[in-house]
């Protein structure tokens, strides 16, 4: 059971945070069984308040926890692995890393080969346990990806891949949030035009976004169908689409997620 690990979060910045504010919403989490850490804690008073272990040695935070998630960016995987690599037992702690790019074999160019580690991909809707998080791992036993499962279940759903996914994921799931935000900022701008204030535009696209979001999956359908039920005949929905599609619209998003990707794949 996940409520009875003790969790370190090393580098508890934006994706950290979220997390550990998704595992607090647990009825069953014990605040004392997670520790943050970060060079500058003042941030995180807010889960210091509520028991939540917050400092700043990555290596007591490493040592006592049975799964570590390391939060930094990716050029500070390295040296965070350094730092900690004395204090891992590959009968104890599971390592799991957040950092986009930085593959299992780099990581193992530091750590010893029995140490049991992850990369997950989660996304910032772990805050409200609606993430979306992919892991992958060489070495795990099924009891040991059940408890990383479990954990990243406990904030939103997750799926295994393999690991040459890792990096679309990362576009996908994580820079996703992003994409999709930026489509529901121009949504409402577009409403503001048409004639609400911008809290109702807000409101309308916020829960037409997450009606849209649950149909699919909900009713498991594509998404092309339900836009079909949508598009009446001569109406004023397919002559908006089309007005989309000849700017660009479909093209900007494969675009836009290919740019993306191209960023991280090396
Ligand atoms: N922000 C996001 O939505 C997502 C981020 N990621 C990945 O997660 C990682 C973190 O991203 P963010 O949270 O956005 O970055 P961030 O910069 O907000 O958080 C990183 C944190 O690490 C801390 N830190 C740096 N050096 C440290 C050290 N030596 N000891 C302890 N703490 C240290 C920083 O103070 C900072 O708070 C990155 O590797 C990123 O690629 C992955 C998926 C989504
Ligand atoms: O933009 C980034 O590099 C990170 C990785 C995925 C989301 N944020």
């Amino acid at each position: 059971m996940i409520s009875n690990l003790k969790i370190a979060i090393i580098g508890c910045g934006n994706l950290g945070t979220s997390i550990a504010s998704g595992l607090l919403m647990r009825e069953d989490f014990d605040p004392k069984n997670l520790t943050l850490t970060k060079r500058n804690t003042a941030s995180l008073a807010e889960f210091e308040a509520k028991g939540v272990h917050v400092h700043s040695d990555n290596l007591s935070a490493a040592q006592y926890a049975d799964l570590v998630l390391l939060g930094v960016k990716p050029y500070n995987v390295t040296n965070i692995l350094r730092e900690i690599k004395p204090v891992l037992d590959p009968k104890k702690q599971l390592l799991i890393s957040l950092a986009t790019g930085i593959t299992l074999k780099e990581m193992y160019g530091v750590l010893d080969a029995q140490t049991v580690t992850f990369r997950a991909m989660p996304n910032i809707a772990a805050d409200i346990q609606e993430s979306i998080t992919c892991v992958c791992h060489e070495q795990a036993n099924p009891i040991q990806l059940e408890q990383v499962k479990e954990l990243f279940d406990s904030i939103g759903f997750t799926i295994s891949i393999d690991e040459n996914l890792m990096e679309a994921a990362t576009v996908l799931g994580a820079c996703g949030i992003a994409y999709v935000l930026r489509f529901m900022r121009a949504m409402i701008q577009g409403g503001i035009q048409i004639g609400f204030d911008s809290v109702t535009a807000s409101k309308i696209v916020n829960q037409t976004v997450k009606g849209a979001a649950e149909l699919m999956i909900q009713k498991n359908v594509h998404p092309e169908a339900a836009i079909d039920k949508v598009t009446t005949p001569k109406g004023c929905t397919i002559v908006g689409l089309n007005e989309m599609e000849h700017q660009g619209f479909s093209s900007a998003m494969v675009r836009g997620v290919i740019a993306s990707y191209d960023k991280i794949a090396k």
